[in-house]
């Protein structure tokens, strides 16, 4: 297990591009297996969990070829469908989130979809009720093996149908739709998620001739074709990225322009921080962020403490309430952080407490944080990193405290960003990687 190594109150300055997005990467590259033909994908985040999904399309025997750092291409016109059955797949399967959109393809070309339980962030209970329900609602039969956490759909052809999600799940939206574009007949899924991603999937399966319309909606309308041929595609800038970096910057009281972040694409995203009192400016497709040295957070108009809370799009995203969260710690003023989605993602804030933050858990879904205003400074210390996002709100912390901190676990903070070391230190960052 790796670790940093970060001295902390080091001033950043200069500009950062942001990665491809990891939540769009994970859905775009098991959308190659819908057809035989070659699909090229650009901005792929170079990230554990991606790596990790274009490892097990490799077992599944698809053509893979990196044409350069973050573009490859994929062509899925052999495929070793045993693989599916095997003790190793069901080792790799497990290992990432995503790979659970390899179903949805899967059923709908080739009859026949398995899963072990996915993994990802250890947050909360992380159903896949939602994805086999609608897997169902096509036609398929679906078993599940209790004893191995092994999950199977199987269908000889998939019926559109008209169909109303118990809950807009993201990844369970994609694997549907994924099914439904190559069903006979037309499928509406209602409740569908919208958020930019899923509007970039829809995207990409029309450029393969899939018949897609509500892209943007919560109603998809999906008419069924026989099949879907090539395309080139690029992923979007990775939104919680964005929000990563502004966090970095903020804390450490640093100006830091973020390249090229699709602003059309970020939702109430700028918004929150701003509520923060944080200063973004627009410059043509970059954010700019001046040095602050105090930001004061917004009241609501009766003078009554702001919440910030997540809601699916055009929601906040949960993935961005822990950096959020750590952002306030130094804020002047109050703010309750509501993480409705999952349950055990703000257990971190022990580590924050531990640093001289003032952060009351009031229960695991709630934090109440009384910013310092950076009138005290939070004290480096050694900590694990639990989860993707409280790991890099950990990291964040460790850039803005006294002293030198330590960060074990950092494969956590690898699953979703590039060489985050590398570009720290690019722009100003005392941060060392070390392997044990
Ligand atoms: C690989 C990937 O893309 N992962 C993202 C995806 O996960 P994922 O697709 O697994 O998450 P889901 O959208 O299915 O749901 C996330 C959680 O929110 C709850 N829920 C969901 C919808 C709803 O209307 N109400 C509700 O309470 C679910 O029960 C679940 O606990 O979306 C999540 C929610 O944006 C993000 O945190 C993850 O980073
Ligand atoms: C929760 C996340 O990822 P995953 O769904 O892959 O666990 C995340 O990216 O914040």
């Amino acid at each position: 297990m790796a670790s940093f190594k970060i001295e902390g109150g080091h001033k950043l300055s200069g500009s950062i591009t942001p990665q491809g997005a990891k939540n769009e990467a994970l859905q775009i590259i098991c959308a190659v297996l819908l057809t035989d033909k070659k699909v090229t994908v650009n901005n792929i985040p170079n990230i554990i969990d991606v790596n990790k999904l274009i490892f097990i399309l490799g077992e599944l025997g698809v053509k893979i070829e990196k044409i350069s750092k973050n573009s490859y291409t994929f062509q899925a016109d052999d495929l070793n469908l045993n693989y599916l059955e095997s003790e190793e797949f069901k080792r790799d399967g497990s290992s990432l989130r995503g790979s659970i959109m390899i179903v949805g393809p899967l059923l709908a070309r080739f009859g026949k979809g398995y899963i072990p339980r996915p993994g990802g962030d250890k947050i909360g209970r992380r159903r896949l009720d939602t994805h086999f329900e609608g897997f169902i609602r096509l036609g398929a039969t679906f078993r599940y093996n209790k004893e191995e956490s092994f999950y199977g759909v199987e269908a000889k052809e998939l019926f559109g149908t008209d169909m109303l999600l118990d809950e807009a799940s993201v990844t369970g939206t994609a694997n549907i739709l994924m099914a439904a574009v190559l069903a006979t007949g037309t499928t509406t899924i209602y409740n569908a998620a919208c958020e930019p991603y899923i509007q970039q999937l829809s995207k990409m399966l029309n450029a393969m001739g899939a018949k897609i319309t509500g892209v943007g909606s919560n109603l998809l309308h999906i008419e069924g074709v026989k099949s879907l041929h090539g395309c080139e595609h690029t992923v979007l800038p990775d939104m919680i990225e964005i929000g990563s970096w502004i966090g970095m910057a903020v804390m450490t009281r640093s100006a830091l322009t973020i390249k090229n972040v699709s602003w059309k694409d970020l939702g109430q995203i700028p918004n929150v921080f701003r509520k923060l009192g944080i200063k973004l400016e627009k410059r043509n497709d970059d954010i700019f962020i001046p040095e602050q040295e105090s930001y004061e957070i917004q009241n609501y108009i009766d003078g009554s403490v702001l919440t910030i809370s997540d809601a699916p799009w055009p929601g906040f995203t949960p993935d961005l309430l822990s950096i959020v969260l750590v952002i306030a710690t130094q804020a002047k003023g109050t703010v309750l952080i509501h993480q409705k989605m999952f349950e055990s993602r703000l257990f971190f804030v022990d580590k924050l407490i531990d640093m001289g933050a003032k952060v009351i858990l009031c229960d695991p879904h709630r934090a109440t944080v009384i910013g310092h205003d950076f009138q005290s400074m939070l004290k480096a210390t050694n900590m694990t990193s639990p989860d993707i996002r409280a790991g890099v709100s950990l990291l964040i912390a460790a850039l803005s405290a006294k002293g030198t901190s330590i960060i074990n676990n950092i494969e956590q903070i690898d699953r979703g960003y590039e060489d985050i070391d590398q570009r720290l230190r690019a722009i100003g960052a005392k941060i060392e990687r070390i392997e044990n």
